[in-house]
């Protein structure tokens, strides 16, 4: 088998097998009594990929990321994470998964260090020479800029602060793979851009394959390498936010302005219309902008031809 040497907070130089995916689904199906949710899931996440999960209300992202998490049984289907069955998915397994959960509530008379060394304990008997577990305390304080509050009680920690901490506890036992189940609902702007500044941090630091689902298509495509829509119980498309616009037989939208006046133009070509115009005016345009269509504009045409396909 092949080999890949990742350098990151595992150590540099420490070797994992290359090409095995971390998640493999496979013709994933769920039925809650009557009611199909998910019609036949294929989709897989490669070592140290971003995937952001996104659909609709209802479509079906917890329970997908339930039943990887090995919470959820499923109907039918391939499903392996880390190469193990969810449903047989012991302590070992599960010590080399994170999750993050909304704010962590509980023990607020701790001190933020005291209580990122007794979540540590729990991961210490499943380190291995490749993987020490878990992330020692002080790097993993560092890791999310919780330092200077390393003394403070929980109770007493700004709400970004206290979403440091939940990522920390999250990645305590430093996983291979982390599940970010709506990380941001009810943030402000500014916590959110902390947040995502976070994620980027680390996933630029550590080799962590992460699934998120999210609402915030703004969030997606910050985060993720790659976006996943699921509509209709199915996976109706995959790619980067430029791919899945691509997909999307859509219009550019061209603005410009000539002699004082404004000019809005729609086509499929930008390229050429831009051409075009310069070509018959010249140094007269002036203020273009060119705006492809957005992640969201993208997102609602695909998810309405779904659901018009349904
Ligand atoms: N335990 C359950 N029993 C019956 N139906 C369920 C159960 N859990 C979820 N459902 C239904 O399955 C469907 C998918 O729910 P799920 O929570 O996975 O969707 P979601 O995409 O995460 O939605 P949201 O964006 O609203 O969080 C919904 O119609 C929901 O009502």
């Amino acid at each position: 088998m092949t080999e890949t040497v990742v350098v990151g907070a595992f150590g540099a130089g420490e070797r994992l097998p290359a090409a095995e995916p971390v998640i493999e689904v496979r013709d994933l199906r769920m039925r809650y009594g009557a009611k199909e949710v998910l019609d036949g899931i294929d989709f897989s996440a490669r070592p140290g990929e971003v995937i952001a999960l996104l659909g609709p209300n209802g479509a079906g992202k917890t329970t997908t990321i339930e039943i990887l998490e090995g919470f959820r049984r499923r109907s039918a289907g391939h499903v392996r994470v880390l190469g193990v069955d969810p449903e047989r998915g012991d302590e070992r397994w599960r010590s080399r998964l994170g999750v993050v959960l909304q704010s962590w509530r509980d023990h607020g008379r701790w001190r933020v260090r005291d209580l990122l060394e007794h979540v540590g304990l729990h991961y210490a008997p499943f380190g291995t020479d490749r993987i020490p577990r878990p992330w020692p305390v002080d790097d993993l304080i560092e890791a999310v800029g919780l330092t200077a509050a390393a003394k403070t009680r929980v109770s007493r920690l700004s709400g970004g602060q206290r979403r440091r901490l939940d990522v920390a506890i999250g990645i305590a036992g430093r996983p291979e793979l982390l599940f970010l189940d709506e990380p941001t609902v009810g943030f402000d702007p500014a916590a959110r851009r902390e947040f995502h500044d976070l994620i980027h941090e680390l996933t630029d630091l550590v080799e962590t394959t992460v699934l998120l689902t999210t609402h915030d298509l703004d969030e997606a495509e910050k985060l993720a390498d790659r976006i996943l829509i699921l509509a209709g119980g199915r996976i109706i498309a995959s790619g980067s936010a430029d791919e899945l616009s691509r997909q999307v037989a859509g219009e550019t939208e061209i603005r410009w302005t000539r002699d004082g006046q404004r000019f809005v133009h729609s086509t499929a070509d930008a390229t050429a219309y831009v051409h075009h115009l310069f070509l018959q005016y010249g140094e007269a345009i002036g203020d273009l902008e060119v705006r492809r269509s957005s992640l969201e504009d993208t997102y609602m045409k695909l998810v309405l031809e779904a659901e018009v396909a349904r």
